[in-house]
């Protein structure tokens, strides 16, 4: 069983204003904030680094924060890194609730799982485009969530490739209790694509910020994917 999760991508937030742009998702319904890291190695790309996820850190507590009065969500760090490994201990300290590898950029994917829980976090593997959805078959048992990207890492903005929904549908089928997260190209048009392939946790960067009203999409995509799992009798 699992649940409709929205995580806007904070890549097509203005950067100028990012606490009052979480923020503002937040209230429109978001459950997760995806953090797309990029080191200009693995992808041709720099994004942000740890300074970043730390000050945000503290404009958005955790989830489990009690104390705190402001907007809360689940940090989903998204790391398009070479050596992912060398990273993992950085985003602990500055707040990763989760941290997605890519298994292209990992000699040791189950030893880097084993690495990320052992500092009490969650542990997600990517794949980009050209990856066989096979290689995650073993892993698979090992995971909080398997990412399937919808586009070639790199940038936002880029157009849903819809060709890689029989992976999702494969993953599906053989992990019917864990988090499938579709990443790149997803808004009101392509949602319907991936919640019947079974995806449950929905990247969403310029479809959500770009919006004039982030709520509508953000309920229409999550209306999406839990008709797709209750028809599947997997909605939580
Ligand atoms: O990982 C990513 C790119 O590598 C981003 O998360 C993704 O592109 C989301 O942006 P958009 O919804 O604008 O496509
Ligand atoms: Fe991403």
């Amino acid at each position: 069983m699992v649940k409709p999760i929205v995580a806007p991508s904070i890549l097509a937030s203005d950067f100028a204003n990012l606490g009052c742009e979480c923020h503002k998702v937040i209230n429109a319904g978001a459950d997760w904030l995806h953090i797309d890291v990029m080191d200009g190695h693995f992808v041709p790309n720099i994004t942000l680094g740890q300074p970043i996820v730390a000050s945000l850190r503290k404009a958005v507590p955790r989830v489990n924060d009690t104390e705190s009065t402001k907007p809360k969500a689940f940090f989903d760090c998204h790391m398009m890194v070479e050596e992912p490994e060398k990273w993992v201990a950085d985003f602990v300290k500055c707040g990763a609730d989760q941290f997605t590898f890519h298994y292209e950029a990992t000699k040791d994917p189950l030893g880097l799982v084993k690495l990320i829980k052992s500092h009490g976090i969650k542990a997600a593997c990517a794949i980009k485009p050209g990856t066989p959805v096979d290689v995650l078959y073993e892993l698979g048992p090992h995971l909080d969530m398997a990412l399937v990207m919808t586009v070639e890492p790199g940038f936002g903005g880029q157009k849903f490739m819809v060709e890689m929904m029989p992976k999702v549908e494969a993953l599906r089928a053989k992990f019917p209790n864990m988090n499938i997260q579709v990443d790149g190209g997803l808004g009101k048009e392509t949602i319907p694509h991936a919640a019947k392939a079974g995806a449950n946790v929905i990247v969403a960067g310029t479809s959500v910020f770009t919006a004039a009203d982030p709520a509508d999409v953000i309920s229409f995509m999550k209306g999406q994917v839990s008709e797709n799992l209750a028809a599947k009798g997997l909605l939580d």
